[in-house]
């Protein structure tokens, strides 16, 4: 019997309480702590989505998910699934040493993100690199996957679900969630202005454009795709959640975009963060309360597309992709 091949799954990671936050805030910040006003309005923001985010649920959630999918496919014993994070324990590094030392001998890497940028996925494989370069594992790395197929789908469905909403005349309140069964027969204008679908995703210090960075592009590219799949024909793109930092960060910013938008006289928004897979802070604070609220004060409706999260069609293309690059590294052997 072969031994098991890895899969090294990495993700952002969240405090696990309050009292985590500062130390996870002086990560991200590469060991500088952050000024206590920062630290504060951080806080606040955890707190204003209930204290601690869903992410490390809907992580693991995912990665057991993933599991689950690959021994359908080949069987059990084939693949195992690692989950590693960016910010918080287990980190990146150590799960890397684990693997290692249980004698997985290769590894695909994936990052929970789908699109490419040297300060997003390269920071994780650089992470994961450094770590291997002690005892291995060898690692195969997933760059991007935005233009994956059951990825895409499970998006434009969310659109298409987010429209429904919205032309059953939903209030504005981004905290309900759009199903994946709602009616789907629907552009988004009966008888009302058109909607416009607004995707999303984490703004990047613009410095990266200096290196000719895929990030804009991939988000375009996704975007487009899951419009077209979605049948919409009326869609931007903006930044949200840019760091507060001195570093000029990519825009335009998703607030200006919404007022700029209900300032030509749209009324009716759709907001797909198609940059992010789960519920989190940047979800679940910066889209529905933040975004919300300015949505509010024009008078426009806005819909956010329900996160992806552990969806099983989702989870079944991050398995091809996986398995598509184990593929091409054997075959390049
Ligand atoms: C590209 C990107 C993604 C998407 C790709 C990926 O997923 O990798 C992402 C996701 C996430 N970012 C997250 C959280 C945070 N990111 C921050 C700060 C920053 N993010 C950045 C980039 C990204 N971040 C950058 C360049 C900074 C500035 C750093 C600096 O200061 O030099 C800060 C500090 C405060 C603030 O700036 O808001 C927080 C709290 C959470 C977890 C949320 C939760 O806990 O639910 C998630 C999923
Ligand atoms: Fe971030």
């Amino acid at each position: 019997m072969t031994e098991p091949r890895g899969v090294l799954l990495m993700a952002y990671g969240t405090p696990a309480s309050l009292d985590e936050v500062e130390a996870y805030y002086t990560h991200i910040r590469h060991g500088r702590p952050p000024t206590p006003e920062l630290l504060a309005d951080l806080k606040a923001r955890y707190q204003a989505i209930g204290g601690v985010s869903p992410l490390n649920d809907i992580t693991r959630r995912q990665a057991a998910a993933l599991q689950a999918r690959l021994d359908a496919i080949d069987g059990p014993g084939r693949w195992r699934v690692f989950l590693g994070m960016k910010h918080t324990r287990p980190f990146i590094q150590d799960i890397v040493r684990e693997m290692a030392a249980s004698g997985v001998k290769t590894a695909v890497t994936l990052v929970l993100a789908p699109h490419y940028s040297t300060m997003s996925v390269k920071s994780y494989q650089t992470a994961a690199d450094q770590a291997a370069a002690e005892a291995g594992p060898r690692l195969w790395h997933v760059d991007s996957w935005h233009l994956q197929p059951q990825f895409l789908q499970a998006l434009a469905e969310r659109v298409t679900a987010a429209l429904a909403r919205l032309s059953a005349g939903a209030p504005s309140d981004g905290a309900v969630s759009d199903g994946r069964s709602a009616p789907s027969a629907s552009d988004g204008t009966p008888g009302g202005t058109p909607a416009t679908v607004i995707f999303s995703a984490h703004s990047l210090p613009e410095r990266i454009l200096e290196a000719d960075d895929p990030y804009p592009r991939q988000l375009r590219e996704t975007g487009e795709a899951v419009a077209r799949l979605a049948g919409v024909t009326d869609y931007t793109f903006a930044w949200q959640s840019a760091g507060r930092t001195d570093d000029r960060w990519l825009g335009p910013d998703i607030l200006d975009v919404i007022r700029q938008l209900a300032g030509q006289g749209r009324r009716r928004l759709v907001v797909c963060p198609a940059g992010f897979v789960a519920d989190h802070l940047e979800v679940l604070y910066d889209v529905d309360i933040d975004c919300q609220r300015l949505a509010a004060e024009l008078g426009v409706q806005l819909v956010r597309t329900a996160s992806l999260n552990d969806d099983p069609l989702f989870i079944a293309g991050l398995a091809d992709v996986v398995r598509a690059r184990a593929a091409r590294g054997d075959h390049d052997e």
